[in-house]
């Protein structure tokens, strides 16, 4: 079978999608898949990397933008709607699966269009943005990762399959033997393009650490940008810290941390609870219909992680949570626990089956 993965532009919607991928191309050896996604997006960068092909098309945001803005939008869409039907009609794909951001709208309606019956979407967070609202209305099934969303896309047809997680986490992520006295791990990153707020927070923080400075051992992924600024600012206030502006093994940093500090991005959240680690969320305010802060309190609502909100949160604040939870070691494994009773591990599995079998 021959399926298109649509969407991308941020990690948060392509890792799911190369989960599917992945599961898909196990499955049967004669499977084949294209992903479809924009040039800007991070699928650009990654996808050539992993073997995998991408069709590129133009796609843009509508929502939160000026009149002008709108208009220019609205090109690039139809655009990319003419883009996604020469490359239906060159691929002839089986199944269709949107998995959120720019591409995903363009391709799907063209798919509809062309009367392609196979047509999935996938979201990841509590609150459905605008285009997979109205993908929702023409998918088969609606793939939904956590509980939350079901009441917000039409009865009957969500399946709650979680968030899929790549295999190289759910096969390599080991937890490390902790030992009495071992120093204090911190993994701080804002989800895959970096948060510049929790960067100057972090270096904010450190002063409050001082006590405790020699046991901690700091792993920050900065973004792009912030990456040689937050790596002086460590070494000026002598704190032992990785800095980079991207982790490529994130198995390895997941399994080597004590804490967690991060964004509460839903691909994070699936990948946290896979991991069982406790984490500190600081929710990205400005996500649509704020909704990592919704992603976040579903975790903190049944004590499986901590919160604290940009708009209460300082240097201060940040150490003294750090350092609660340092001294604590219970209250970080009871969430540890909780965390990981709320994993979907076989999230791709259900996903490819349930779109290989739909009877359409
Ligand atoms: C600002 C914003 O609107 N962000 C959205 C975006 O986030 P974003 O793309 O940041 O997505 P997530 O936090 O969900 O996922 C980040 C992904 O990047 C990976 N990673 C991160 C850092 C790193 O150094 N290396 C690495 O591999 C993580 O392991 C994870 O797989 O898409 C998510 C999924 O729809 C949404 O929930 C987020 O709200």
């Amino acid at each position: 079978m021959k399926m298109i993965i649509a969407g991308g532009g941020t990690g948060g919607h392509l890792f799911p999608g190369i989960a599917v991928a992945d599961e898909f191309l196990a499955t049967n050896s004669e499977n084949k898949v294209l992903f479809v996604g924009t040039e800007r997006g991070i699928e650009a960068r990654l996808l050539p990397k992993l073997g995998y092909e991408l069709g590129v098309i133009t796609g843009a945001g509508i929502k939160g933008r000026g009149t002008w803005g709108q208009f220019k939008s609205a090109m690039l869409l139809l655009n990319g709607y003419a883009q996604s039907r020469k490359i239906l009609k060159e691929f002839q794909p089986d199944i269709v699966l949107g998995v959120g951001g720019y591409a995903s709208a363009p391709l799907l309606l063209a798919a509809r269009g062309m009367g392609i019956k196979k047509i999935f979407i996938h979201e990841q967070n509590a609150i459905p943005g605008l285009a997979n609202k109205i993908l929702s209305r023409f998918s088969q099934r609606i793939f939904i990762s956590m509980a939350e969303s079901a009441a917000l896309f039409p009865e009957g047809r969500t399946l709650l399959t979680g968030n899929p997680i790549r295999k190289e986490i759910l096969w390599r992520f080991q937890e490390r033997q902790r030992k009495v006295g071992d120093e204090f791990r911190i993994l701080v990153f804002g989800g895959s393009a970096g948060a510049h707020r929790i960067n100057l927070t972090m270096l904010e923080a450190l002063p409050h650490l001082a006590a405790v400075r020699d046991r901690l051992v700091i792993t920050h992924q900065t973004g792009e940008k912030d990456c040689e600024e937050i790596r002086a600012g460590y070494q000026a206030q002598g704190v032992k810290a990785n800095v980079a502006p991207f982790i490529e093994d994130m198995a390895a940093a997941y399994g080597a941390a004590d804490l967690v500090i991060c964004r509460a991005g839903a691909t994070t959240i699936a990948e946290v609870t896979a991991c069982g680690k406790g984490c500190i969320f600081i929710p990205y305010p400005y996500a649509a219909d704020d909704h990592q802060r919704k992603n976040a309190e579903a975790l903190v609502n049944k004590k499986a992680g901590f919160m604290i909100l940009e708009e209460e949160l300082n240097g201060e604040v940040l150490a003294g949570e750090i350092l609660r939870l340092k001294a604590n070691p219970e209250a970080l494994a009871e969430v540890e626990r909780n965390a990981r009773s709320l994993a979907h591990l076989d999230a791709a599995q259900v996903i490819v089956t349930e779109m290989v079998r739909a009877d359409l």
